[in-house]
């Protein structure tokens, strides 16, 4: 969910830096030809991912929830040359048509694809990573975040995207599942001592975590 009026909304995306091509081509296919097209990450959330990763300058990434590879591709725009970034999804049915993409970028060497469940995933990999994405089923997030804090560096970066979840968890009046799991997370790694914590309201909430 958007949560900014259209005309601001338009003049920001007017105001931050163009889409490259090939994300444009991406979302534009995903949206035509894809389930769910509003999963994808979009042009202002795809800049600030890839502006927060040429901050932090990673050597390496995790994804959690690559779908159609848009912001993998944001993300792997920050690595260190030697870098990689490991995206992880279980919809086998995308993985031919996120191959196709990441062998159009100019990061096909730096990236790997997995598929499969996260969950049996992650505790095989050997990496130490300086950014994770999470973006990936809602109800697993405390878990992605119990997996991967160990495996994060001292000073790297956790985000977590959809946290506002679409205004519900300040809405008082809703109390379904999905959203006391997402209040839940939210103020889980609020109180968290290992890791401070920055919400931005971009699109559906990034939650931004240093590992302290
Ligand atoms: C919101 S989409 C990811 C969007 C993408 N990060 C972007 O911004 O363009 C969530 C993805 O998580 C994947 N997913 C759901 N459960 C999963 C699991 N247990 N393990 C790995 N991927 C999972 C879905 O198949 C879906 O493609």
């Amino acid at each position: 969910m958007d949560f900014l009026p259209a005309e601001l909304d338009q003049y920001v995306a007017a105001h931050t830096a163009p889409e490259p091509e090939l994300l444009r081509q991406i979302s534009r296919e995903t949206h035509l030809e894809v389930l769910k097209p509003r999963m994808l990450s979009g042009h202002l959330q795809g800049r600030t991912l890839a502006m927060l990763a040429h901050m932090v300058q990673p050597k390496y990434i995790l994804e959690i929830g690559t779908y159609t590879g848009y912001s993998a591709l944001c993300l792997a725009e920050g690595l260190t040359s030697g870098g990689q970034l490991v995206t992880i999804d279980v919809n086998e049915e995308l993985e031919r048509r996120v191959k196709n993409y990441f062998a159009q970028s100019p990061y096909r060497d730096q990236i790997e694809l997995r598929i499969g469940n996260a969950q049996e995933i992650i505790p095989t990999l050997s990496y130490t990573w300086d950014m994770v994405f999470i973006d990936a089923d809602k109800q697993s997030y405390s878990r992605y975040f119990e997996l991967t804090l160990p495996q994060v560096r001292k000073g790297g970066f956790i985000i977590i995207d959809n946290v506002l979840w679409s205004g519900k968890v300040f809405d008082e009046s809703k109390s379904d599942k999905a959203t006391l799991s997402m209040r839940a997370f939210n103020q889980m790694v609020h109180d968290h001592p290992d890791v401070e914590n920055v919400l931005l309201p971009i699109r559906d909430g990034l939650m931004v975590l240093r590992k302290l």
